[in-house]
């Protein structure tokens, strides 16, 4: 990836996500001598220092260096975090949050006046650079800060800019997608264990079976709908389990889980409980 807008890159909070999109970063070709890392516990960045061969440093210190920090801890520690990092950024620099719920606004207020901040939903596939995220610009973001956020997060997977009133939408959407399909293929290989097949074999039926899926989804151009009226063969097997996921409401649960999700979301945009 290239350099512009600034060569250094921290990563304040290197928890899941934080590593995911640290390691992404460096896979897409960015000089580890250009990535600055915090942790809360010590030996959790000198592990990660050593792994990746990048420079673990205190949050103050990032705040003073780095031309882009990227803030990835959980909504509830952003305000401490911020408390310290604040009185140290320069009003050039550029702040990205990767944090449910907080809006830019929030940071704005207490960044000096004028600071860049741009909101990012990312999801834990950036790990297999099969990512989906989501870009907001605060209103001190120009088109230079959000394309430099778009090129890293282009370099992990997909990326969409969208209004930030879209974001705790998107966040139930995208940010927490993955674990919808996990929670998915664990029931249903639960299901194979029921049926009486050994539990690898379930496991690996229904994974290759998901990514099938995935891939059709992804690169057919067909409807879903279209996608599902194929396998479902006229008084087959596949309408008779249909007809079961019908009976138990599961796309009504699904809406509700994704609209709970979305005012979680909402509810953290002060930092949260
Ligand atoms: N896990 C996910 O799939 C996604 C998470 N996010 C967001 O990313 C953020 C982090 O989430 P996770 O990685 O899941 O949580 P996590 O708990 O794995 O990571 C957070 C990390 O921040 C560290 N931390 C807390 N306060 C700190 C401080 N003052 N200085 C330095 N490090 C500090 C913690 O020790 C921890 O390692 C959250 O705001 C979440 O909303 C966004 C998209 C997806
Ligand atoms: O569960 C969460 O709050 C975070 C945000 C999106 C995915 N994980």
């Amino acid at each position: 990836m290239s350099s512009a807008h600034g060569q250094k890159i921290a990563f304040l909070g290197t928890g899941k996500i934080g590593e995911a999109l640290l390691s992404g970063l460096l896979r897409a070709g960015k000089d580890p001598a250009d990535v600055l890392i915090t942790a809360r516990r010590p030996e959790r960045a000198a592990e990660l220092a050593a792994r990746y061969g990048v420079t673990a440093v205190s949050n103050t210190e990032a705040a003073k260096v780095a031309d882009t920090l990227i803030l990835a801890v959980k909504p509830q520690d952003m305000g401490t975090l911020l408390d310290e990092l604040a009185p140290h950024i320069a009003a050039d620099r550029l702040v990205v949050s990767a944090a449910a719920g907080i809006p830019t606004a929030w940071f704005e207020a207490r960044l000096a006046a004028g600071t860049p901040v741009v909101r990012v939903m990312p999801n834990t596939p950036v790990l297999v650079d099969e990512g989906m995220s989501v870009i907001s610009g605060g209103s001190h973001a120009q088109e230079e800060h959000l394309e430099w956020a778009e090129e890293i997060f282009r370099s992990v997977g997909k990326v969409l800019r969208l209004p930030e009133s879209q974001q705790d939408a998107a966040t139930a959407l995208s940010g927490s997608g993955p674990a919808y399909f996990y929670f998915l293929v664990e029931a249903m290989t639960d299901a194979g264990i029921l049926l009486g097949l050994p539990r690898q074999v379930a496991h690996d039926l229904i994974v290759q079976s998901a990514v099938g899926a995935s891939v059709m989804l992804r690169d057919s151009g067909e409807h879903p709908v279209k996608l599902r009226e194929a396998v479902t063969s006229p008084a087959g097997t596949t309408i008779a389990a249909i007809r079961e996921l019908e009976n138990h409401g599961v796309r009504a649960a699904l809406l509700g889980a994704l609209e709970a999700a979305r005012d979680r979301s909402r509810e953290l945009a002060g930092g949260g409980k």
